[in-house]
């Protein structure tokens, strides 16, 4: 999965502090912000997670928008191609969420859809790994057109089976 790094299985606590460390310039910042609590609230509804926003750098999920060599082993590649990475559940990078800011985010339908897309890392990111059904949020290309509601039956038996 070499998407997802790998760190722990799951988490093992039920509240989970998330921090977004530095911003697109594509959108707005309370618009990121929103579109990140939307894409966790997703996961919440169907694990019984609470997510809590924090200002600190040591939160649990760090959301960052970097660019190529970005101080882990997993640089960007440039627009498209690669759009985003997760680390799974752990202390430290453990939960940490990337975005390639060299891709075009908005919060509509021109460029990547950025909510599309952080519901799928922040899978990842509490463990959850690829699916090989294309209906499935954790597939591993990104399709724009998606039911009004991101989770398949598979994502939502998943994210049960692990919490
Ligand atoms: C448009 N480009 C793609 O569809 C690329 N796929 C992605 O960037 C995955 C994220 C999407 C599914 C939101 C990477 N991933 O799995 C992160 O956890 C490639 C299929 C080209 C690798
Ligand atoms: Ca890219
Ligand atoms: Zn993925
Ligand atoms: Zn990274």
């Amino acid at each position: 999965e070499e998407y997802s790094h790998v760190q722990g299985t799951r988490w093992h606590k039920s509240v989970i502090s998330y921090s977004i460390g530095s911003y697109t310039r594509d959108l707005p910042r309370d618009t990121v912000a929103s579109v990140i609590e939307s894409a966790l609230s997703v996961w919440a509804r169907a694990s019984g997670l609470t997510f809590v926003r924090s200002q600190t750098r040591n939160a649990d999920i760090m959301v960052e928008f970097v660019t190529n060599s970005h101080g882990d082993m997993y640089p960007f590649d440039g627009p498209r191609g690669t759009l985003a990475h997760a680390f799974g559940p752990g202390s430290g990078v453990g939960g940490d969420t990337h975005f390639d800011d060299d891709e075009q985010w908005t919060a509509g339908d021109k460029g990547f859809n950025l909510l599309l897309v952080a519901a799928h890392e922040f899978g990842h990111a509490l463990g959850l790994k690829h699916s090989t059904n294309p209906q499935s949020l954790m597939y591993p290309t990104y399709k724009s057109t998606r039911s009004a509601n991101l989770l398949s039956r598979e994502d939502v038996a998943n994210i049960n089976a692990l919490y």
